[in-house]
């Protein structure tokens, strides 16, 4: 069997029993997320999984380790400016810290980036800290304007 350092990593899409491959630990490695549980998931994936090519969780498993150990999504808006335009919204992007610089993060991206432009977006848009711009601009992307937030409760 390959080791670790071996496996030629592909990344695929979520699937139901990545929650058991660790998916939410790797979540908490980006922000909050402490309190998912089995039903949770189930619904919540089952509800992105219903919006098909609209909504798509990217993840790279360390199949090895039957470990999770890079994510990211991508969901579709649909507008009406630009003649009825879509724009890709690229969201939750998380190497696992054991597994960083080893071109994961990129590889998610560019997973991401390619599905938008398949399904006909003519842009595909993020928000990131100014510590991941160079990150970012290694994957292809420009940046622009600003980030405003308002969070609730
Ligand atoms: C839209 C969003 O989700 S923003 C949230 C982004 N996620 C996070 O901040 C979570 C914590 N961080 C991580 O998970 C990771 O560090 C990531 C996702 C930012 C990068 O993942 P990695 O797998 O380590 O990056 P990867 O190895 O693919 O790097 C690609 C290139 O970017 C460069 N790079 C990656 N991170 C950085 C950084 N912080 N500063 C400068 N360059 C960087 C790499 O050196 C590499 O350059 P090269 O192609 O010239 O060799």
């Amino acid at each position: 069997m390959q080791n670790s350092e071996e496996q030629n990593f592909r990344i695929r899409r979520l699937e139901i029993t990545d929650k058991r491959k660790g998916f939410i630990e790797l979540l908490q490695q980006l922000t909050v997320c402490d309190s998912v549980s089995e039903k949770d998931f189930e619904d919540r994936f089952r509800e992105v999984d219903s919006l098909g090519d609209d909504h798509v969780i990217g993840v790279i498993e360390d199949e090895v380790a039957g470990k999770i150990i890079a994510t990211g999504c991508v969901f579709v808006e649909k507008k009406f400016i630009r003649n009825c335009g879509k724009v890709g919204h690229i969201e939750d992007v998380v190497v696992d810290s054991s597994a960083r610089g080893k071109q994961l993060g990129k590889k998610v991206v560019e997973f991401l980036t390619d599905h938008a432009r398949s399904v006909g977006c003519y842009k595909v848009i993020l928000d990131c800290t100014v510590k991941n711009t160079v990150f970012y601009e290694k994957c292809g992307f420009k940046q622009k304007d600003v980030q405003m937030a308002m969070y609730f409760g």
